[in-house]
């Protein structure tokens, strides 16, 4: 028997391949879903014998660097609980500023908005809750992604239509929309050898990765596309790889966008791209 404090540490320590304080947050959040327990128990005895089986496989797959979002099959983003399964990308930080700017810019009723590459519809979902009665479309090229940004539609009761496309050879079939936003595969493939594990051997390489040839592949043809897609004085958004700011912008440009600026996130990082058409 030992207290849930002595617990978390002994098993924070077989999770070398993560700092010590990363490594007590994941055990605790693993314990915390299987036991429900709490931070408030710290002092607590915590008898190992009856813990259930599934928390000590859950362990293991963590042992290995499986993200505990796909442990546990769900991840936390602007607020709210999401689905997330192999086909999917975990949801991240740098998206939530994405959402919290548009939402900020965008106070107008019954805007119409286009998500490109929705993955769980982490982005559409959140816009749809958030903002002042938005009619929102998304699209992915993966059926599997689409499945998942269904089920989370319908559990956070968003209104979003989520329709097939690959947006590489079909153009989505909306038009006149206020926004059209996209966080798009943007790491070229070369840069697969500077990838931590957790990244690469368990999210879906097809949300990731673009040919080393043509890395900026995505934002040329959405802003090309964009251009039919918006209606005059519409926006662009998109997350953005932040060693092509420069190069995202210019496209922008070059496609017809105005009043098109990178911004950074909170780590100071070009992150974010945005024109108006
Ligand atoms: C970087 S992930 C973003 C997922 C989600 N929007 C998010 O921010 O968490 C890119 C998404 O684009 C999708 N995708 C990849 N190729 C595509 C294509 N040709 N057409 C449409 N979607 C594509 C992937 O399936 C993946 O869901």
């Amino acid at each position: 028997m030992s207290t849930f404090q002595e617990l978390l540490s002994s098993w924070a320590s077989k999770l070398p391949i993560y700092e010590k304080q990363e490594a007590e947050s994941l055990v605790s959040w693993l314990l915390e879903h299987h036991l429900g327990w709490r931070r408030t128990q710290i002092l607590d005895q915590a008898d190992e014998a009856s813990f259930p089986p599934k928390l000590f496989e859950d362990f293991e797959r963590l042992k290995i660097g499986e993200p505990i979002q796909y442990i546990m099959g769900k991840g936390p983003f602007y607020g709210r609980e999401f689905i997330v399964s192999s086909a999917t990308l975990i949801p991240r930080n740098e998206t939530e500023e994405l959402v919290h700017m548009i939402i900020k810019e965008n106070k107008k009723a019954g805007l119409r908005i286009l998500d490109i590459g929705t993955g769980t519809g982490c982005i559409p979902i959140s816009l749809a809750l958030e903002m002042n009665n938005p009619e929102v479309f998304a699209v992915d090229i993966s059926e599997e992604a689409l499945e998942i940004a269904k089920k989370n539609g319908d559990v956070l009761k968003a209104n979003v239509t989520f329709s097939s496309c690959d947006i590489l050879t079909q153009t989505p079939d909306v038009s006149e929309l206020d926004i059209l936003v996209s966080n798009p595969p943007y790491i070229p493939e070369q840069e697969k050898t500077q990838m931590h594990r957790n990244v690469l051997d368990f999210e879906p390489g097809l949300a990731l990765f673009v040919s080393n040839d043509d890395p900026l592949i995505f934002y040329r043809t959405i802003a090309e596309k964009g251009k039919q897609l918006l209606k005059s004085g519409g926006k662009l958004y998109f997350e953005i790889n932040e060693k092509y700011g420069e190069e995202v912008a210019e496209l922008m440009q070059n496609s017809g966008y105005s009043e098109v600026q990178i911004l950074k996130d909170l780590n100071g990082k070009y992150r974010i791209a945005v024109g108006r058409r």
